[in-house]
């Protein structure tokens, strides 16, 4: 598994892009029949991909970086799927996925393999430290708590599902959500913030191949972009601003883990600021 370390603020001034790409980018976490992980040093999150190929399931291994028995021995993980309809197999119980379903799966949980249904299945998984054993859950896209933001005139309009937060599915660290603008809307998380207490990773799809999203990054005065295409995750450490601007429409699940859960213990930044 790939291991990412932690950035200071300082550091990001100075970066090439090429260094920006490396530290803060992950582009080839889907590949078919393959389960791909990288370690971040920013709240020690793992993020992932499997697509497993229909009839030949996948299992995510212990990795040895975690020195753990199992990889979920000290750690909860969230498996989100992007596209497609699959099964993800936890310790026996079968759970499926469709579409912008995520499945909440508690410290403790041994054997985890992914099946997909059809060609193109795409699970995100992400995953914190965990201090309890929380109940493995299934989040239908259906059932995630459905807010409306935004406004058209400043094309940013949008749809925030939250599928594992504080008032619902109980987690240690992860509060993991799918955002969408409206179409004809574009920008993303805007006005930007920050959140001191939480690293926060952004993954976007749902974008044509010749369509890119750019995400920004960066303190206040100082920002950074990086061009994204479909299935591009980004990490934003806990000091930086993230938010971005498709060529097109999109999605993009977002997830956070850190000192606390409170999706509204953020700090706006006016947009004169950026
Ligand atoms: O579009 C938005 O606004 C979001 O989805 C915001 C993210 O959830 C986020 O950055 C929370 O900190």
């Amino acid at each position: 598994m790939e291991v990412r370390h932690a950035t200071n603020p300082d550091e990001l001034r100075h970066m090439s892009d090429e260094e920006i790409r490396a530290r803060f980018v992950i582009s080839d976490l889907f590949t078919p029949g393959q389960v791909a992980a990288v370690y971040s040093h920013e709240d020690r999150m793992v993020l992932g991909g499997a697509q497993p190929t229909p009839g030949t399931p996948l299992t995510l291994e212990n990795y040895p970086e975690l020195r753990a028995e199992f990889f979920c021995q000290r750690r909860e993980l969230a498996v989100t799927a992007l596209n497609g309809t699959g099964t993800v197999v936890v310790d026996g119980t079968s759970f499926q996925l469709s579409d912008k379903d995520a499945l909440y799966i508690g410290r403790g949980a041994r054997e985890i393999s992914f099946e997909a249904s059809i060609d193109g299945t795409r699970f995100f998984l992400s995953s914190a430290v965990s201090d309890r054993d929380y109940p493995t859950t299934l989040i239908p896209a259906a059932e995630a708590l459905t807010t409306e933001t935004g406004e058209q005139e400043h094309a940013n309009r949008r749809i925030v599902r939250k599928h594992i937060h504080e008032d619902g599915v109980a987690s240690s660290q992860l509060v993991l959500g799918i955002t969408a603008p409206e179409p004809g809307n574009v920008w993303n998380s805007m006005p930007p913030h920050t959140h001191d207490r939480r690293t926060e990773v952004y993954v976007y799809f749902d974008i044509d191949e010749q369509e890119r999203v750019f995400h920004f990054m960066g303190l206040p005065g100082h920002t950074r972009h990086v061009a994204l295409k479909n299935g591009d995750v980004v990490i934003s450490p806990a000091w930086s601003m993230h938010f971005g601007v498709g060529t097109t429409n999109y999605s993009f699940l977002w997830v956070m883990a850190g000192e606390n859960q409170s999706f509204a213990d953020m700090d706006h930044i006016a947009v004169p600021q950026i």
